[in-house]
Order: C-alpha cells, then structure tokens, then sequence
C-alpha cells in the first residue's frame, strides 16, 4: 500500500529483525535469577538428595507460584533443571557444577554475584511477588498495568507517555508482521483493549480498508494515541475510548477484540477475567486475538521467552505463558484455540473463536 505525504505507514517492515537486540536486553535476568538460585535460594542443594514435585518445591523456597513458575522456568530453559512426571530434578550438569561440595562445583564463583543490586532485586521480587515501584514508598507506581486500587505510572501523563512510546519501539517493528498474519476480510470492527499508541491498529486500518477500531485505554495513554491516529492517518476510521478493562464495560459491537501483549501483565485469575469479558463482548463467530509470546506447553522454555518472562515478572502481576496455558483460557471462556501464526520479536497471534 502506497502512504500519502505527510502520513506515516505502520505497514513498513525493518530490513533487519531486531530479536537479537531484544535478547540481550532480557540477557541479564539469565544472571539474576541463576545467581538468585544459587546463592540465596540454595536451590541444588536442596534438590541434592532427589526431585521434588513441583508444589513441595515451591514450599520449601518459600516462594509464591508466580515467582517459582518464573524462576524454575527460566533453570529448565538454562538446562540445569528437568521435570519428568511432575518430578522437578538437578539436570547432569547442575549436579557436577552447581551442588555445593562437589568436586567440580562453582557456585561460590556465581555467587561472587549473589550482592550485586541486580540480583538483590530479583530475590526481592521473587520473595514478595509485587512489581516494581508498585508498594507504598515506592515512586512512580507499576508500569504498564492498572486496576482498581493499584499505584500505576499510567495515570500520571509523564510516565503514561514514557511508557507507552517506549512499547511503541517495539510495536512499530511488529506490526505489519500482525497485519499480514491476520485476515481481517470479514471483519468490520476491531476492538484493541489496552491498545497503547494503537499502532497495531493502525496496521490493521492500513492493510484493511474497509476495517474500522476502536483503541481502549487509560485516558493519560489516550493521549499518545490520539496523536498516533493522526500521524498514520487513520484518525477518522479509529475511536478512543477511555475505560478500566477490568470494571468497565468494554465497547460493544466489535466482530474481533485484540489483546497485544495484555495478558503477559497479569496473573492468572485477571487474564482469565479479562479472556471471559472480551468472549461476552465478542458475536457468535466473532474472534479473540492473543498477541504475544509463548513458552513450551512443558514451560521448559525457550530461553528468550523465559527470561523475558522474567522481565514481565519484575515490571508488573504477570508473567509469560504457554500456548497450552493460554488455549486453557480461551476454552474455559467457550472459545476455539486456532494455531498460533508467528509475528516478530518472538510473538505470535493466537485466536479463540465464538
Ligand atoms: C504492555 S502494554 C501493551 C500495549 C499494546 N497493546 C502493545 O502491544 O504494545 C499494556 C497496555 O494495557 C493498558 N492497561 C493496563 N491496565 C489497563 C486497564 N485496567 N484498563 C485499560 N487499559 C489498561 C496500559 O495502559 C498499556 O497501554
């Protein structure tokens, strides 16, 4: 498609893919939480005699599920945990290298991290399972997440417009890969909840001329949509709309509701929330769309996806999930899982279908 002068196209793709420099970006929640394990968690150690199913695990660590999926996760991923039968156990080469007392074992010397802020922090986060900057005394409030009752920096216009143009760093990127992996043919109105700048509407707008959306939010993130939808030039076929997704009712009338990269922010029992709303507002025959990323059905990885998973973790009540974990959700709100089509950046689209 051809962009008039002056109108920004979301439908250009990068020469190069840039999932490499997202990688070592998300590099450093590899050393945290090996180093998180090791040094004050005595992980290997207290796997030494045996396995251990997952919940007796947990307990002993003292840890919440959310922290102990992300953390046991991103071992397996590391290849230095294995889980057969439910059974969680050291892996040949975290049993020679990372068992304190063993001949070959070199846990002191990943513990020469064990006092770096880095690592202080994730043991911080993993113990108390709360976001970053959301408790009292804490400035700023957690990124990228709202609910009733929460410190959030998407209700202050500074941190709103700062977080919202840095996802956009990302989104510019994936977006036409989104267009291109979803037919909107029949399609008349998109509905994108927690849609940010919108970009990925306004890819789907461009591609699809016929194609109307609504991009819903929090109003101080509105603001940075707005302006969006006048750069790419879709201002007259795309409606903001202010809410809270949780408590609000969501715009009616949509035929497909996108949730980009929405549910990764929160835990179980809001993402299951959220799926079973955006069913209700959806027609028989109507689509739900999962935009994000994916672990191993076995939550053993990829790596990439487990320490960003680490990354959500840190930021806000979420973390990443399975195709299974997510088909689960999807079903439970009586929609049909479809396969998952790649996008960019280790995403993929995902859809449940009325
Ligand atoms: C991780 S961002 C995703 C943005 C965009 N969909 C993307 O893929 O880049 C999460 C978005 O959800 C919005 N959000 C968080 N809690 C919300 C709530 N309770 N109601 C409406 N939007 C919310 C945030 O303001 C933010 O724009």
């Amino acid at each position: 498609m051809q962009s008039a002068p002056n109108r920004r196209s979301a439908l250009d793709r990068p020469a190069t893919d840039p999932s490499p420099i997202f990688e070592n970006f998300r590099g450093m929640h590899a050393s945290e939480l090996l180093t998180a394990a090791v040094a004050h968690f005595d992980l290997f150690g207290r796997l030494q005699q045996g396995s251990l199913d997952f919940q007796s695990l947990r307990l002993a660590l003292q840890l919440e599920e959310r922290p102990a999926v992300v953390l046991l996760t991103a071992l397996k991923a590391m290849g230095l945990l294995q889980e057969l039968d439910g059974q969680v156990s050291l892996t040949d080469l975290a049993a020679e290298h990372l068992v304190p007392g063993g001949p070959f074992d070199c846990g002191d010397y990943v513990g020469l991290a064990a006092q770096t802020p880095g690592v202080l922090t994730m043991v911080r986060l993993l113990k108390t399972n709360r976001p970053l900057g959301s408790d009292e005394g804490e400035e700023g409030g957690a990124a990228f997440i709202y609910r009733d009752g929460m410190k959030s920096a998407m209700e202050a216009e500074d941190s709103a417009r700062h977080f919202t143009l840095a996802l956009a760093g990302r989104a510019k990127n994936v977006a036409p890969y989104l267009a291109d992996a979803v037919s909107m043919q029949d399609a008349k109105l998109l509905l994108d909840v927690g849609g940010g700048t919108g970009i990925y509407s306004h890819a789907l707008l461009q591609k699809n001329p016929n194609l109307q959306a609504i991009v819903f939010d929090r109003p101080q993130v509105l603001k940075i949509a707005d302006q969006m939808t006048q750069e790419y030039g879709v201002a007259d076929r795309c409606q903001l709309v202010s809410g809270d997704m949780f408590a609000d009712p969501l715009p009616e009338g949509a035929d497909v509701i996108l949730l980009s990269n929405i549910l990764h922010d929160w835990d179980k029992p809001e993402c299951q929330l959220l799926v079973n709303r955006c069913a209700a507002a959806l027609p028989p025959g109507g689509r739900l769309l999962i935009h994000d990323v994916f672990l191993n059905d076995a939550l053993d990885g990829p790596l990439p996806i487990a320490l960003y998973s680490a990354s959500l973790f840190s930021f806000t009540e979420g973390r990443a999930y399975s195709g299974a974990e997510y088909r689960e959700m999807l079903e439970t709100a009586g929609l049909t899982p479809q396969p998952i089509q790649p996008t960019l950046v280790h995403c993929g689209v995902l859809a449940g279908v009325k």
